[in-house]
């Protein structure tokens, strides 16, 4: 019974991620080009703009924020281009996993992507941010540590200095097997758990200042606009 009830709420909020993703993709345009985020937001957002490439023959070109978001989007013949050719993008989309209600600002990196979509989400003139209502929040913190990426040569250290920012965990991420888990940038993440964040510009000038971060998954000043679906309907947010 329990389990029934969970597994429903799962697929509400499943649902609820859809709707957010396939509103976005109305923002797409021909000729653009689209950063695409990871997760699962962003996977229903990629299968959404993959049926329009297909339905509507739309021409656009993508920088996807991961390997398996660019497998996905190969595998929807979404055209990949880089930064060579489009040093700027005209939007991202891309999910989160805490939305500061007022401020918009983020944390994100849960599925390990937060290095490459922090790159893809600055070089885009508008970024979109997608979620279930879940995921708005009064304080950072509240229910996600902040991810921060660290190169793996000496990662006790930077752990070790990462505990003194005033985070009351420091855990690497590992897989099932107890290995470290590597991002696709081949570093690692440890997961800082602050329980809540005061001061969000004060933590990420803190923690980037380590050498040895590569980044973190605070994502500030960045998003152009959310768009939340919850058992009432879409709500835009805007900065
Ligand atoms: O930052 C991310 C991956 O690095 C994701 O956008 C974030 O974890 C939200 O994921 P989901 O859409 O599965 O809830």
């Amino acid at each position: 019974m329990a389990e029934n009830s969970a597994q429903d709420a799962a697929a509400r909020v499943a649902e609820l991620k859809r709707k957010a993703a396939v509103h976005a993709i109305s923002y797409i345009e021909d000729g653009m080009a689209v950063g695409l985020g990871t997760g699962s937001t962003a996977k229903f957002m990629i299968d959404a703009l993959g049926e329009r490439v297909r339905r509507e023959g739309l021409k656009i070109r993508a920088i996807p924020t991961s390997e398996a978001s660019e497998a996905q989007a190969l595998s929807l013949n979404i055209p990949i281009t880089n930064f060579a050719d489009d040093p700027y993008l005209d939007v991202a989309i891309d999910g989160a996993d805490e939305v500061q209600i007022g401020s918009l600002f983020l944390i994100k990196g849960r599925g390990g992507a937060l290095l490459r979509e922090k790159i893809v989400a600055v070089s885009a003139r508008k970024f979109i941010v997608i979620v279930d209502e879940s995921k708005l929040v009064t304080d950072l913190g509240t229910h996600m540590p902040v991810p921060v990426e660290i190169i793996p040569w000496g990662w006790e250290r930077v752990e070790n200095l990462l505990r003194k920012t005033g985070a009351k965990t420091c855990i690497p991420r590992r897989n099932d097997d107890g290995s470290l888990y590597m991002t696709d940038n081949h570093n690692i993440i440890i997961d800082c758990d602050y329980e809540k964040i005061d001061d969000p510009r004060a933590l990420a000038d803190l923690v980037i200042s380590i050498t040895g971060v590569v980044d973190h998954g605070l994502f500030l000043d960045i998003t152009s606009e959310v768009l939340v679906a919850g058992a009432s309907g879409l709500q835009r947010l805007t900065a």
